[in-house]
């Protein structure tokens, strides 16, 4: 089945094979590193939200922990002079302590300042309309409160607000106690994230307000992102299902991010680190165009190659089909020539070349074998006169038949051979043959050729006959000769014309 096809056929299937394989395989490959290139993204992006998380925890906690223990002294220590004295310095303690922190307030029932971190207490601000404060008054809750991010009144800062309720000893609204955190405390942190020129992180309330966003724009801190597709996308995931990633285009700039969220594990607050994909794949896209064009240049050198060499193998093909032809047409113009040396043109008998080779051999395989080899010698009547009469040709015509005749009724064994001996001679050589089977060969031949009844107005027959002589030998060596066979049918052929021709004659035994 397969040998139905050339050799250049599959030399160009191998040549495209190998081109459409390296494509194939680089195609593969680029496929696999670009999925590679995306995995390894989403764990670049979960681990910086899963720091970001821990920090902004960390830092809440530092203050609240601060906050807790203001409330408790207040709470236990009553609200005198010295206490809040103590307080006060309690609370300056924990600001120069922690960097995060602005300053720690307390707020009466009615939002004025009792005690900060500050010492100086103006009654110029009153914080009773902050929401923060609201919350309290109205939550019972003891829990920590962040608040959305607010203007300072007295730095102008951007803070987060962290507070705690005060309750009176009756358990009535008593304040709020108040710490801010500096959000420029949490971006300097954020700086030090690599998360690409055109990736973003950012803090978000579980309320939807945005606390800080990495590149920092101020006009964005406390803006509502309740709207984004982040955001949404967030809160329908409950539970520890709520760190994840995900790829949204972005609420601000419309580029596509991979948004790798998490919430902080104490506040209501959560974290996301967001990735341009077009960034991180963009040296996907360089390495894969650079090897794509050297696959591609390299298949175009194999597939060009190639091509020059199934040429070569086809004009090999064709000189080799050349050849053989010529070798055939060589071959049997050879048989022709190896036939026509052997073979007598006119009448299609072998020729005496091979009959005396053929003679020769015979010869000595009857004398190893004590075989007996016969030969017939067949001689046309009156052929000079057939020739004189009907002319040579007609001459010839004659031998043809007769030779037809003698090819037809002589038998076929191996060796068994007839030839034209010369002239109008005819010779028959019967290996393994006694006088008795020659004679009958002889006889039935002559018959035949006087049944043909081809006339012949020269012959005393009136059409043409034949005469035979026939002889056998047994040889011997070192006694016999072949041309002493030829010369015995000879001389029997000799006196068959002399008895009056038409007749077959046995050699003297
Ligand atoms: N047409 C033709 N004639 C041939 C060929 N070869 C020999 N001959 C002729 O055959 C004749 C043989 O004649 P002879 O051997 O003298 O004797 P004959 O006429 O056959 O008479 P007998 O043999 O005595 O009966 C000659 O005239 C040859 O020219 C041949 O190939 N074609």
């Amino acid at each position: 089945m397969l040998k139905r096809y050339s050799i250049t056929f599959w030399a160009t299937v191998f040549v495209s094979v190998v081109c459409l394989s390296l494509v194939g395989i680089d195609v593969w490959r680029s496929i696999n590193a670009r999925s590679g290139q995306l995995q390894e993204m989403e764990r670049l992006g979960a681990n910086v939200a899963r720091a970001m998380a821990q920090q902004a925890d960390d830092t809440i906690k530092a203050a609240d922990t601060a906050l807790a223990d203001v409330v408790e002294r207040i709470e236990t220590e009553g609200q005198s002079e010295a206490a809040l004295a103590r307080v006060q310095k309690q609370m300056a303690a924990q600001v120069a302590n922690l960097p995060q922190l602005v300053g720690l307030f307390v707020y009466d029932e009615r939002g004025r300042w009792i005690v900060n971190s500050r010492a100086v207490l103006s009654q110029a601000y009153n914080n009773s309309d902050r929401e923060y404060f609201i919350y309290h008054r109205l939550h019972q809750d003891r829990g920590p409160h962040v608040g959305d991010p607010v203007i300072s009144r007295s730095t102008g800062k951007w803070i987060m607000p962290v507070s705690r309720r005060l309750n009176k000893p009756d358990g009535s609204f008593g304040g709020v106690v108040l710490a801010t955190l500096d959000i420029e405390y949490f971006r300097r942190f954020y700086q030090s994230f690599d998360v690409g020129a055109r990736g973003a992180v950012t803090l978000v309330s579980n309320s939807g307000v945005l606390m800080l966003r990495q590149p920092y724009d101020s006009e964005r801190v406390g803006g509502s992102m309740r709207e984004s597709e982040l955001f949404r996308h967030y809160l329908k995931q409950g539970g520890s299902g709520r760190i994840g990633s995900a790829f949204f285009p972005s609420f601000h700039d419309g580029e596509v991010r991979l948004n790798s969220f998490r919430p902080l594990e104490h506040y209501p607050l959560f974290v996301t680190a967001a990735l341009s994909r077009e960034e991180m794949l963009e040296r996907w896209r360089r390495d894969t165009f650079t090897r794509m064009l050297g696959v591609l240049v390299l298949a175009a050198l194999i597939g060009f190659f190639g091509k020059r060499l199934v040429g070569q193998i086809k004009l090999r093909e064709q000189a080799e089909a050349e050849l053989r032809k010529a070798r055939d047409a060589l071959e049997s113009a050879n048989r022709t020539l190896e036939r026509q040396a052997m073979q007598d043109g006119l009448t299609g008998l072998a020729n005496r070349r091979q009959f005396d080779v053929t003679l020769g051999n015979e010869f000595s395989r009857a004398m190893r074998h004590e075989d007996t080899l016969a030969f017939i010698m067949i001689d046309v009547d009156y052929f000079k006169q057939y020739n004189d009469v009907y002319g040579h040709s007609a001459g010839d015509e004659v031998l043809r038949s007769v030779s037809k005749l003698i090819r037809a009724l002589t038998p076929k064994r191996p060796g068994d051979l007839s030839a034209r001996y010369g002239g109008e001679e005819i010779g028959i050589l019967l290996p393994n043959t006694d006088i008795n089977g020659a004679q009958a060969v002889a006889e039935r031949i002559r018959r035949a050729v006087e049944n043909l009844q081809l006339p012949h107005r020269g012959s005393t027959f009136g059409h043409v006959t034949l005469s035979a002589g026939v002889a056998t030998i047994s040889p011997q060596r070192g006694i016999h000769l072949a041309s002493m066979l030829v010369e015995a049918a000879d001389k029997a052929l000799y006196v068959a014309k002399s008895e009056g021709r038409n007749r077959v004659c046995l050699a003297e035994p």
